[in-house]
Parts: structure tokens; C-alpha cells; sequence
């Protein structure tokens, strides 16, 4: 029988929830603070906890962090969204605003047990075989990943504005991605556009468009990229790096659901969800005024947090695993795999580009190997650059993409410079930052 805990400290409430869960075929312990329960026992032996916000000692959602895997709803008598929000930035996993209606709460809590058994029981299965994941293809097992996964789930049908964050390389543009395919928009355009990417001289013009002869070389008008996004989602990468009068205009946008391209004299309607992402600390930017606050409050209404690599444990060898098949795939190259050894080193390394870092790793070993294993020294993760086989190839690639970097960087577009590099312009940013040559900032 699953069990539950219920933390409410009006008697009323606690005792109409325990006969309305006991109906329903579950095991339940009331309590009436979050004091009793850590008394009763450890949290985690339950299935659910449904907590009340307001209570009286420590708040409902204090049993977050104590609860560990077991789900956590949190009642709020103060229907705003914001405490709500608050409560799920915490860890909680759904919310019940009171009153509330019996039928709604029941569901509620059953689909958190569901989840939570299900979850239980694909961590075990996981292990064996490459299941199907629960947001679009996104590898995640580990219990900071099913947070996030949670977490989208929730938030992907709203319109809220999304911010997502977490460092290079965490997978920040694919959790952008399964929001716009778990929305009503998922018919509409997703523009996914890379803001540290684009020239700061042309970025206004390429999100908000920009009327004929608005400025030198404006030969016609044109639409920009948020209203090429109207109808779906437009997924804003690297947000910090927007310049004060882009951040104006997208301000507009988001508070009057009004574009005006650049040059133009009147404004025109928009439809978009924002979604942006940004591996920097945006509250310390703010204060230091290189970010406008109350752009800030706008686009962090709901934060996915997204954990280095490095934190999710059992999933490092598991995504491993995932990226070589998709590598063998790509090129065309029968199924390989790891020798134990590598697998190992895999575990061991901390892998500061994170997915993207192994994933270009995996993809250079599978180029590299002649036999139907990928061995430790193919890998060339940098403790190994001495004894290993393919850093010797890699050094000299990145020596040679550095000297041409700064060689023609003066000369040449960025996009000129990643054509003639034969890479995307979203690659040689990428690889601008990881080999510590970032683009000069034109004045
Ligand atoms: N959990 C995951 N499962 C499978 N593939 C993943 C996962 N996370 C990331 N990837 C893959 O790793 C690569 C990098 O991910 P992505 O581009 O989403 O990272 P990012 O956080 O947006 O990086 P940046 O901030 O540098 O733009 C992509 O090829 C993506 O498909």
C-alpha cells in the first residue's frame, strides 16, 4: 500500500485529507509540523509528502532537502503564483493551491506516487537498456536530472517565460527544446538563437528586424528573428551577452507583446514564449548594472538548473554509452565499444565542457579507432596528453585553429572566419571560448 505523509497543522483540513486519501487505498501519517515529522521517522520511507506552506515553526517546505527522492506537494492557502514558484525553485514537485478540489488533489497525489514508483523502477531497468527517456531523447537518470525533467513537465504547457541555467556544454539548448515540445506551440517555429554568436553591431537588427535604409546596407526591410518566432518559441542562448538597447527592445516585447523593428515608426503584435539560457551569475550582472533588472524579473519567473556533468554520477557512463551510438550512427561506422579501462577514465575525469566535451571526445575516438573498441588513450583526455595516442593530432588542430583565429580575426567576419574553418558560427564561438580566444568585442 503506498504511503503517505500529510504536514498540515489545522485539524480540520488534516483530518477531511486523511479520510479522503484513506478512501482512496493509501497508508497515511498525519502530522501537524514539520518538527512531528522528523520525530515520526525518516521522511523518506514515504511515497509522498503533502506539505502545507504555512506552518507553524519550520515552513512546508523545509522537508524538501529532507525528504531526498521521496516527492514533495506543497499546499499553499495563498494562492499566488509566487510562492508557489518559490516552492517548486525549492525541489517541490507539484503544488495544491487551497481550497482544493478533492478530485484535482487526489490526482495530484497519485500522479506523484506514480511518478515516483516509475522513476524507482526505470533507475533499475535504465542500467540495462536504452530506454525510451522521458523528455525528448534527453539522458537523465540521476535523481538532479529527473528534477529537471520534473521540472519541465510542469512548466512546458504554461507560457511562463523560462530561464535556463547551468554551465557549457550541460545540454541547456535540448532542455530548451523538449519545453517548446511539451507547449501548446509545439506546432509553431522554435528560433533558437546564440546572442554571444551574433556581432553586437548587427544584433538588434537580427531580432527585431529592421525597416528599409534604418541604417547603412539596410537595402530592404526585413523581420527579425523574434518575429520570425511569433506563434512559437524563441530560445535566447547566452542572454547575458545582450547588449542595454537589445535588452530594451526584448523588454517591449515580453511586457507589450509589441515588436518594433529598428527604423520603423510604428509597432507591430508578436506571440512568442521566451525561453533563454545563460551559463552566467545574472543577479550579480544586475547589480552591476551590465544587466537591466527588470528584464531580469521578467525571464526568471522559472529557473531549470541544469548540473555539470561531474554531478550526475551513474549517468556519465550511461550518456557515454548513448553519444557512441550516436557517433557510430553519424558515421557510418559498425557498433563499437568501450573497453573497460576507458569507461573507467570516463567516470574518473571531471569534464569541464561537460556533455558537449565527451561528446567530442567519444566522436574523435570513433574517428581515430581502428578496431571495434574504444580504448582509454583514444579518448586524450588531458591528464593523458603525454602518453596518448590521439593528442598529438588534437594538439596540432587546435594550435592550427588558434594561429588562424588570430591571424584573420582583424581581417574577416565571424562569419567569413567559421566558413573558411569549415564550422558552423555557433562552433567557432564554442571553440573560441573552450580554447580561451574569445571574439574582441567590436567598439
Ligand atoms: N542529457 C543529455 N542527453 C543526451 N545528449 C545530451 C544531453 N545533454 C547534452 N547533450 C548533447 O550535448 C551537446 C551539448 O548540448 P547543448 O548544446 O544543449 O548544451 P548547452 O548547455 O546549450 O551549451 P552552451 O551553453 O555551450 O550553448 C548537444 O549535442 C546535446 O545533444
Amino acid at each position: 500500500m503506498p504511503s503517505v505523509l500529510i504536514i498540515e497543522d489545522e485539524a480540520v483540513i488534516r483530518n477531511a485529507l486523511t479520510r479522503l486519501l484513506e478512501r482512496d487505498g493509501l497508508s497515511v501519517t498525519a502530522v501537524e509540523s514539520v518538527e512531528a515529522a522528523t520525530r515520526a521517522g525518516s521522511l523518506s520511507t514515504h511515497d509522498v509528502i503533502l506539505a502545507d506552506l504555512r506552518l507553524p515553526g519550520r515552513p512546508g517546505t523545509d522537508v524538501i532537502p529532507l525528504a531526498e527522492e521521496t516527492p514533495v506537494i506543497i499546499m499553499t492557502s495563498y494562492a499566488s503564483v509566487r510562492s508557489a514558484v518559490d516552492a517548486m525553485r525549492e525541489g517541490a514537485i507539484d503544488y495544491i493551491a487551497k481550497p482544493f478540489d478533492n478530485d484535482e488533489l487526489r490526482l495530484t497525489v497519485r500522479r506523484a506516487i506514480k511518478e515516483h514508483t516509475l522513476q524507482r523502477q526505470n533507475a533499475a531497468l535504465r542500467a540495462h537498456v536504452e530506454a525510451d527517456y522521458p523528455v525528448s531523447g534527453i539522458i537523465g537518470t540521476c535523481a538532479p536530472m529527473q528534477r529537471v525533467f520534473e521540472r519541465v513537465r510542469r512548466v512546458a504547457p504554461t507560457d511562463t517565460s523560462v530561464l535556463i541555467l547551468g554551465e557549457s556544454g550541460t545540454g541547456k539548448e535540448l532542455v530548451a527544446r523538449a519545453v517548446h515540445e511539451g507547449s501548446e506551440r509545439r506546432q509553431g517555429p522554435l528560433i533558437a538563437v546564440n546572442c554571444a554568436a551574433i556581432p553586437e553591431s548587427l544584433i538588434e537588427a537580427e531580432l527585431f528586424g529592421h525597416e528599409k535604409g534604418a541604417f547603412t546596407g539596410a537595402t530592404g526591410a526585413r523581420e527579425g528573428l523574434v518575429e520570425a518566432a511569433s506563434g512559437g518559441t524563441l530560445f535566447l542562448d547566452e542572454i547575458a551577452e545582450l547588449p542595454p538597447a537589445a535588452q530594451a527592445r526584448l523588454l517591449r516585447v515580453l511586457q507589450e507583446g509589441e515588436i518594433r523593428r529598428v527604423g520603423a515608426a510604428r509597432s507591430r503584435r508578436v506571440d512568442i514564449r521566451l525561453v533563454a539560457a545563460t551559463h552566467r551569475d545574472l543577479p550579480r550582472m544586475v547589480e552591476a548594472g551590465q544587466f537591466r533588472e527588470d528584464l531580469y524579473f521578467r525571464i526568471q519567473v522559472m529557473e531549470i538548473r541544469l548540473p555539470p556533468l561531474r554531478e550526475r554520477g551513474e549517468d556519465v557512463p550511461e550518456l557515454a554509452r548513448f553519444l557512441l551510438g550516436k557517433a557510430c550512427r553519424r558515421l557510418n561506422r559498425p557498433p563499437l565499444r568501450f573497453s573497460d579501462e576507458a569507461l573507467q577514465r570516463i567516470r574518473g575525469y571531471a569534464w569541464p565542457g561537460n556533455v558537449r566535451e565527451l561528446e567530442n571526445a567519444i566522436e574523435r575516438a570513433v574517428i581515430l579507432t581502428d578496431s571495434t573498441q574504444i580504448t582509454a588513450d583514444l579518448l586524450a583526455l588531458p591528464a593523458d596528453t603525454d602518453t596518448a595516442a590521439g593528442s598529438g593530432l588534437d594538439l596540432s588542430l587546435e594550435e592550427y585553429f588558434r594561429e588562424f583565429v588570430r591571424e584573420h580575426e582583424a581581417s574577416l567576419t565571424e562569419t567569413e572566419l567559421a566558413r573558411r574553418l569549415g564550422i558552423s558560427r555557433k562552433a567557432l564561438w564554442e571553440k573560441r571560448q573552450r580554447l580561451g580566444i574569445p571574439r574582441r568585442r567590436s567598439a
